[in-house]
């Protein structure tokens, strides 16, 4: 049904993939009746009868939070997972104080600089269990009228105790998923892993892409961040053949330092990874690497106007040491979904054709293009150092019983029509101007007024 009335109907007609985007205030309803999801649509009864969940997340606005349940669910247990420390954890429980329903887990950060970015929700129903990995964070303004996405899972029925089988999926979504929540090593989250163990998830066609602090060796160094990436690709990628002239495309919301040119991360081993094909890891330099990242005039023209730039927090310091990425930015444009003017938040990487017909791949999740999040090697690639954690989950034709490649569009109308994936930005991606630049957050914007018709000064 191209125009689904209810979130049931919503959410069949984005299988098999189950990708979406939130709805955005402000524009028309028929880029949000179909392949959008909001918060409250994801904690519906339609969505199951809620018994208890799990919200793992990087900010938290707590009574908006419980708003966006159903009175009825409001006061099932909540375990929120974090990584705030000191004043600020103290901050963060004192929201909670008046629900007795909810409880903490604070995941530890012991690499400095590291941050809980990961944002999933594990919902436990009186039917089954059901994952939600996305790229909000728990506050109103992520939710208005910005593009972020999310991949909903199936409600996992529960394994009949008596089966011997593990109920893990061909993609080992279910082995990735513990194996991710062990390691926090957190008491807390106990209960949820021994709940992820008793139910089948076998139905599962993505793969988890998630990423730890750490300093990861020998066998642990695949299982995160990056190298993770590289090993699902040597293993399940397309063929060297079919993607040797094919751009690789990043896009996110926020960048870290690259170091001093792009021979030192960007163009060796991130982009070995993402270039990275079936049984071969070698990436001929000619591959274009594309970065989607908001221009200052994507900000200001937005439907937020410059406070969208509060979410999209580059920095002129580490801009400045970068100015080879210049040549590598390209704007935010989704015309197809909509989007033009609700800016990212969320983080997506794909490898499509030129002309934007087929992608060989596409992961949506909370990684920002940054070490932290993906990972640098250390000891001439014999450790990956992870300073975050981070999830996401991939998208591989050969699980969705496609080809080689995916067809893909940008058109919702296409996508209801076919079985293509709906990208959330149109492809080819587009060149800044020469004049416009990277958003950069704490800097002012004082000789064009934004959509509001006001300026910014962040001091
Ligand atoms: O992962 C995320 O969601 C985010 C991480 N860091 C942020 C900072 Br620092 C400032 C403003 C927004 C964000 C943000 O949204």
């Amino acid at each position: 049904a191209i125009n689904p009335q209810t979130i049931n109907e919503k959410f069949l007609q984005a299988q098999p993939y189950s990708f979406f985007l939130t709805k955005v205030s402000g524009i028309s309803d028929k880029y949000n009746n179909t392949y959008a999801m909001d918060i409250k649509d994801l904690l519906s009864p339609s969505m199951g009868n809620l018994v208890a969940s799990c919200q793992f997340n990087f900010m938290f606005d707590i009574g908006w939070l419980m708003k966006q349940y159903p009175s009825q669910f409001r006061t099932k247990p909540l375990l929120i997972v974090h990584g705030e420390q000191g004043a600020s954890k103290n901050a963060l429980q004192g929201q909670a104080i008046p629900y007795n329903n909810i409880k903490f887990c604070q995941a530890k950060l012991e690499i400095m600089y590291g941050t809980h970015h990961t944002k999933m929700m594990l919902l436990l129903y009186d039917n089954g269990l059901r994952i939600v990995i996305h790229t909000s964070n728990l506050i109103q303004q992520d939710w208005h009228q910005k593009t972020q996405g999310m991949w909903i899972s199936p409600i996992f029925p529960k394994l009949s105790d008596i089966s011997k089988d593990k109920g893990d999926s061909v993609t080992n979504f279910k082995r990735d998923l513990l194996e991710y929540i062990q390691a926090y090593k957190a008491h807390q989250l106990k209960e949820w892993i021994d709940l992820i163990m008793k139910h089948d998830m076998s139905s599962a066609k993505v793969v988890v892409v998630g990423s730890v602090p750490g300093r990861h060796v020998d066998r642990s160094k695949s299982l995160w961040g990056h190298m993770k990436l590289r090993k699902v690709l040597y293993e399940h990628g397309p063929s060297q053949e079919t993607v040797k002239t094919w751009p690789m495309i990043g896009q996110f919301s926020s960048i870290g330092s690259m170091g001093p040119n792009k021979e030192n991360w960007l163009c060796s081993e991130w982009k070995q990874s993402l270039g990275t094909t079936k049984s071969s890891s070698m990436v001929s330099s000619n591959n274009r690497l594309m970065l989607i990242f908001p221009s200052r005039h994507n900000v200001r023209l937005s439907l937020e106007g410059y406070p969208a730039g509060g979410s999209i927090p580059y920095t002129a310091k580490t801009a400045q040491k970068q100015l080879f990425l210049n040549d590598f930015f390209h704007l935010w444009k989704s015309e197809g979904r909509g989007r033009t003017r609700a800016m990212p938040h969320i983080k997506s990487y794909c490898r499509t054709i030129q002309d934007g017909s087929k992608a060989a791949w596409f992961i949506v999740t909370s990684a920002n293009l940054s070490k932290a999040a993906w990972g640098a090697l250390e000891k001439k690639g014999a450790q990956l150092m992870i300073r975050s954690y981070e999830i996401g989950v991939m998208f591989l034709p050969k699980f969705f019983e496609e080809g080689e490649v995916f067809p893909i569009t940008s058109d919702p109308g296409i996508a209801s029509t076919t079985n293509k994936l709906l990208l959330p930005y149109d492809l080819p991606p587009t060149l800044y101007d020469k004049k416009d630049r990277p958003w950069m957050w704490d800097i002012p914007y004082m000789d064009l007024p934004d959509t509001n018709g006001n300026v910014w000064c962040p001091f």
